[in-house]
């Protein structure tokens, strides 16, 4: 059984074919980087299996079940989406935001009836060390801390599938790699599947299990990152030239770009 499942998905918007023919197995557990160029449908794609686009033909099940069949709070205790700019800039304080991702476990007086709830909180806060911070209004956080909450948002969740659209972009290289050991960690511990957009193509082969290549809609190659990332691979995706070295740690390929040679 596959976790989610995408069979012949095409996606139109307006006139323009966004995704092409897209066949996809996820399986539980498994961290996937999805890489392309801009414009190559990858936001699309995970807003698909989000459910928040609808499709025009193929099927996209979670779970053995259509993605368009859940209702929103069922789907919302299966998976979770963290955007690039994970929560709006907004005077709630920290601990408050976090507790937002409970909603899909609250009943209609918006009391939460799971007996463990604050253990899980303050599990959250000491993992992602918000808890000197949970008074704090998010707007007055820096953008490597605000993402650290939104990241807690959805761990609150507790989301089976954790769905990340370039949840960096905005992070500097010390943040980066924190926001990507916190998610790496919570993967890890529960046994979550990760579909994560990513643009930095080194990161994506640091954390990944699995990376696929969309190409003007279409998949244009999956495999493990020493599969995908071959200067052949990345010439042809993304019309640059690279070398590749090896990762001192753990022998992942890191992506050296060259320059235009010089006249
Ligand atoms: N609301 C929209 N209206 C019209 N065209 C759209 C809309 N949303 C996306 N598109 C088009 O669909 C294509 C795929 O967009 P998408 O955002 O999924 O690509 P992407 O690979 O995530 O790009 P990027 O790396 O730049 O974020 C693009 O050509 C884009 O212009």
């Amino acid at each position: 059984m596959s976790r989610i499942e995408l069979r012949a998905v095409t996606k139109q918007i307006g006139q323009k074919t966004v995704l092409r023919d897209v066949n996809l197995k996820i399986e539980q557990g498994q961290f996937v980087g999805i890489i392309g160029p801009n414009g190559s449908g990858k936001t699309t794609l995970l807003h698909t299996i989000s459910g928040v686009e609808q499709i025009e033909s193929g099927e996209i099940n979670i779970d053995d079940r259509a993605v368009s069949s859940y209702r929103r709070r069922e789907l919302a205790r299966k998976l979770a989406v963290l955007q690039q700019d994970g929560i709006p800039n907004i005077a709630y304080p920290v601990e408050d935001v976090i507790e937002m991702g409970r909603f899909p476990f609250l009943d209609w007086l918006g009391r939460d009836h799971s007996p463990d709830i604050r253990e899980v909180m303050d599990r959250i806060m000491t993992r992602l060390d918000l808890t000197s911070l949970a008074g704090r209004p998010v707007d007055e956080l820096s953008g490597g801390q605000r993402q650290r909450v939104a990241l807690g948002k959805v761990m609150a969740q507790q989301p089976q599938v954790l769905l990340l659209d370039e949840p960096t972009t905005y992070l500097d290289i010390r943040y980066q790699l924190q926001f990507m050991e916190l998610v790496s960690e919570w993967q890890k511990d529960e046994n979550l599947t990760v579909v994560a957009v990513m643009h930095d193509l080194n990161l994506a082969s640091m954390y990944c299990d699995r990376l696929v290549v969309l190409q003007e809609g279409r998949i244009a190659a999956e495999g493990t990152p020493h599969e995908i990332l071959t200067p052949d691979t990345l010439h042809s995706v993304f019309e640059v030239r690279s070398a590749l070295a090896e990762h001192p740690d753990s022998g992942v390929p890191q992506i050296m770009l060259r320059r235009k040679e010089q006249l």
